[in-house]
């Protein structure tokens, strides 16, 4: 079975309070063309469902086409932390992280159609204990892996420092926890700070 953990990319998509809302339009119609319908996109890198690279948050960091492809791809452990306001290495003292290169924080604060107004806080901390862990991926159901007004971004340095990328933005309401099978590339675009990705989750089950 295949989940869709990716939110929908339309003119209604919440966007970072500021940033480039996203929109598609046709610039040909096939009556125009004769031919083809041929569309155009606008966003932020940071809309809905998308990987931040290093870049994003420093300036002499990798960028999105630069990241690795292999960290997006495989076996991925969803951990439910929906009753926690603050996200802590607490919260993972019964997870068995052998064999678990990939972590989604499924939080469930960021289920409707706004942009969230408050999000949980995930400690820094979290940083080196996931790399201890082995981990190389954190992904989220969150805009941010750091407060909404943080100009710092502890968090997003911290897993940095500590070798974590990040995966932000995902719709997790949908899969159980438990593990899965993850895809979530990147778009190979040279230079970004980012990009929107299709992820899904895929699990053992038949059809
Ligand atoms: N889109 C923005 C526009 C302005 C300022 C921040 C953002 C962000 O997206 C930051 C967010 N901390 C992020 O992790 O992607
Ligand atoms: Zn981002
Ligand atoms: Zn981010």
């Amino acid at each position: 079975m295949i989940y869709d953990i990716s939110r929908l990319l339309n003119a209604n998509t919440p966007t970072w309070p500021g940033d480039t809302p996203f929109s598609y339009d046709l610039t040909w119609s096939q009556e125009e063309t004769g031919s083809v319908n041929v569309g155009q996109i606008t966003t932020s890198c940071h809309t809905a469902t998308h990987v931040d690279a290093p870049f994003h948050f420093k300036s002499n960091g990798m960028t999105i086409e630069q990241l690795p492809l292999d960290i997006f791809v495989g076996p991925a452990l969803v951990v439910d932390v929906s009753t926690k306001g603050e996200i802590t290495v607490n919260d993972f003292e019964d997870i068995d992280f052998t064999n678990v290169r990939r972590v989604l924080l499924k939080t469930e604060t960021w289920t409707g159609d706004e942009f969230p107004t408050q999000i949980p806080i995930i400690d820094p901390e979290l940083g080196p204990f996931l790399l201890e862990n082995g981990i190389e991926l954190l992904g989220v159901d969150l805009p941010s892996v750091d407060p909404l007004d943080s100009k710092t971004l502890d968090t997003h340095h911290s897993l940095l420092k500590s070798g974590v990328h990040i995966l932000e933005g995902l719709r997790l309401s949908n899969v159980a926890p438990g593990e899965y099978r993850l895809t979530a590339l990147p778009l190979n675009i040279e230079g970004a700070d980012g990009s929107p990705v299709r992820a899904i989750l895929e699990d053992d089950t038949q059809a």
